[in-house]
């Protein structure tokens, strides 16, 4: 396995607070994976350690030979503001953002290619219709246009189909496997346990630290569900050092 990204006793928190603790691994050029677990397990600030929103506590991440504006970030929908008055079409085209810059004018070409991510992902004639106006399902579309223009060879998503209608799960589930076709490296948070079977050939099992980090069989064996179960029930919220103290 080429590795992509290396995670090295990674802590990561808030106000020093420790959210994950000492997670150890490594995601492979081109690799699809599920994080899973309980509620407050940690996934969407492992996602945020990776993107480089926050900063370790303790350990670190090594991005291997791969620039961060090559990494692709869709956090929750709730995380997200609707409200500003902008069309799906430049929503979309904000996906050129970084190769355009703030002052220079898209090109034809990426307009073109902005009609087409529109039309994967079954928007077409979406175009000048404001974000605020789209069911969650649409705009979830619109957010997976967006990243189709971003070229990523890393791809991070939040919860992508939480709140989402099963045709859009489905047409959105088959853009991760046209990235994943293209060897590109998708790592998203999910809770149906049955779609990550079904879809992730990889599985990170998380509870605060890994529970396991294998195939997707390996990894939601009944032991480990079992185990991340109760390694949940067991939190406790005020605890304010790690237990296991500095590696
Ligand atoms: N901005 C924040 N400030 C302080 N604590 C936070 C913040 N964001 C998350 N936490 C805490 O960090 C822990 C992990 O939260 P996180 O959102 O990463 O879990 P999760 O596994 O993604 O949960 P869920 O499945 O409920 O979305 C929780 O105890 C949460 O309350």
């Amino acid at each position: 396995m080429t590795v992509l990204v290396q995670l090295d006793n990674l802590t990561l928190g808030y106000q020093r607070h420790p959210a994950v603790h000492h997670i150890a691994g490594a995601f492979g050029a081109g690799s699809l994976t599920a994080i899973v677990g309980p509620n407050g397990a940690g996934k969407s600030t492992l996602l945020k350690g990776i993107m480089g929103l926050l900063k370790p506590l303790q350990g670190g991440v090594t991005l291997c030979g791969l620039p961060r504006q090559a990494i692709a970030y869709l956090p929750q929908q709730a995380e997200i503001d609707r409200s500003f008055p902008i069309s799906v079409l430049d929503t979309v085209l904000l996906g050129h953002w970084r190769q355009v810059g703030a002052f220079r004018a898209m090109s034809p070409a990426m307009r073109d290619e902005a009609h087409a991510a529109l039309a994967a992902v079954g928007l077409s004639g979406f175009e000048n219709r404001p974000i605020g106006t789209l069911s969650s399902g649409q705009f979830q579309r619109v957010l997976f246009a967006r990243t189709l223009l971003q070229d990523a060879r890393l791809i991070l998503l939040d919860e992508p189909f939480t709140a989402i209608d099963a045709r859009t799960t489905a047409d959105l589930l088959k853009v991760v496997h046209r990235w994943h076709g293209e060897l590109r490296t998708v790592v998203a948070v999910l809770h149906d346990i049955e779609q990550v079977r079904a879809h992730f050939p990889d599985t990170l099992l998380l509870a605060r630290e890994v529970v396991a980090w294998d195939s997707t069989a390996e990894a939601l064996s009944p032991a480990n569900l079992r185990r991340a179960r109760a390694m949940a029930e067991a939190w406790d919220d005020d605890a304010m050092v790690c237990a296991r103290g500095a590696a």
